[in-house]
């Protein structure tokens, strides 16, 4: 048997069908641009890649599509579990939870608190249920992780009524991908979980830290929505919160514009006027672009910063661990930011950093100096594994 993980943003779709029985990947893809004219499907069957174009751009589409790649394989009635990617779960959701109507309006009433992410979520799962209506469809929710901070941790120093009446707080996200390096790291240091304080920094297009101690989280540079923190590729990350009031009056905007362009045209492509893309950025600023040398050395700045911020909520870190895009990939980006963080003892293998391969969890750091390691995240298979716990009734 066979369980399908759905990851929906805005206008993608990432999807892989993993085997219940070893874990194995026949088919992963991604949908771009969907809900515009040039929404295309890219289909990797084992090991063969396909690129469709979609006719409307929906995501009944996608899954029509999708659906036609498992007839192929044969596949499609013996998928009996779909698990979806639900960016918000606000405080209602510690754990997965099988999707009911209930569940789907728990979901529906987070999406003011993630008006980007929660109706693309909720479309994936109608979507997904018209196309498998024989599965069982399960929530697998990014703020789960972060149940566990401290009230100290996740309140903001805002008036009262606005945390009691409208939740605001910090919820943080990306927790499936720091619980599941969490757990790499240790399993690569060869000590428990439990007995270990880490910083896991999951660098993405979406980038957060997590202070990780003996498994659970403590703290995380994302607040009430995942714009708060670490400078992202489009994203800002922290401002002054009196900058909406500002550059609303000056450039005449609206509130809901100034927070589109602290969404979507700040962060690295902000600061370099050039791209949202670190692969992109490092080549420019090595041809001596100083816009993306810029966006780099701010990136780097701020996420040693806010590494050191999560040492002090830890008291004492015993790793540093790397991953997403960046994290997995950038030897620059990971030797700046442990340069930086001499304060902690942090130090770099030159050697090691360079040669760190993605998908092998390795350490860059030298003896003696704070360990820093490499983990590949793998968000599909930590879900398709949630999904498979909730639905043998086991602990999640
Ligand atoms: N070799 C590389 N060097 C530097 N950055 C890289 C490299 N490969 C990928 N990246 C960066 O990783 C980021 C995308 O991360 P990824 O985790 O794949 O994104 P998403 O959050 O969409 O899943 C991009 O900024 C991309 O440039
Ligand atoms: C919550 C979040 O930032 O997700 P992503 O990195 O997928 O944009
Ligand atoms: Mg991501």
């Amino acid at each position: 048997m066979w369980t399908l993980v759905l990851n929906c943003g805005s206008s993608s779709l990432k999807f892989a069908l993993l085997s219940q029985e070893d874990e194995q990947t026949r088919l992963s893809g991604l949908a771009e641009r969907l809900g515009s004219a040039g929404a295309s499907l890219r289909l990797d069957m084992d090991g063969e890649r396909q690129t469709l174009s979609l006719d409307s751009g929906s995501y009944a589409d996608a899954f029509a599509q999708i659906a036609a790649a498992l007839d192929a394989l044969g596949l499609r009635e013996e998928v009996t579990a779909v698990g979806h990617r639900v960016v918000h779960g606000g405080d209602r959701f510690s754990a997965p939870a099988l999707v009911t109507p209930e569940v789907l309006d728990g979901v529906r009433a987070c999406v003011p608190l993630a008006p980007l992410h929660n109706p693309a979520n909720i479309a994936g799962i109608e979507a997904a249920q018209a196309a498998f209506p024989g599965a069982a469809h399960v929530a697998v929710f990014d703020t789960a992780f972060h149940q566990t901070m401290p009230e100290v941790a996740y309140r903001y120093a805002v008036p009262e009524g606005w945390y009691r009446q409208h939740g605001v707080r910090r919820y943080g996200f990306h927790g499936t991908s720091h619980a599941f390096v969490a757990a790499q790291a240790a399993e690569r240091l060869g000590r428990p979980l439990t007995e270990l304080n880490l910083v896991t920094a999951h660098l993405g297009n979406g980038c957060s830290l997590c202070a990780v101690q003996g498994g659970r989280s403590i703290d995380t540079s994302m607040g009430l929505t995942p714009l708060e923190g670490l400078v992202m590729g489009t994203r800002s990350g922290d401002v002054d919160p009196g900058l909406h009031d500002y550059i609303a009056r000056q450039a005449g905007l609206s509130l809901s514009e100034v927070t589109a362009a602290l969404n979507r045209d700040s962060g690295l492509l902000g600061l370099s006027g050039l791209s949202n893309d670190m692969r992109e950025l490092e080549e420019a600023a090595g041809r001596g672009h100083a816009g993306a040398q810029l966006a780099v050395d701010a990136f780097v700045y701020r996420l040693a910063g806010q590494i050191a911020a999560l040492a002090a909520a830890l008291g004492r870190v015993d790793a540093l661990v790397f991953t997403g895009g960046i994290g997995e990939n950038s030897a620059l980006v990971r030797a700046a930011t442990l340069q930086r963080l001499a304060v902690l003892g942090a130090g770099v293998d030159e050697v090691a950093n360079g040669a760190a391969v993605r998908g092998q969890n390795g350490l860059i750091s030298p003896a003696g100096a704070l360990p820093a390691l490499v983990v590949g995240t793998n968000e599909e298979l930590s879900i398709a594994r949630q999904t498979q716990a909730l639905l043998a009734g086991g602990q999640v």
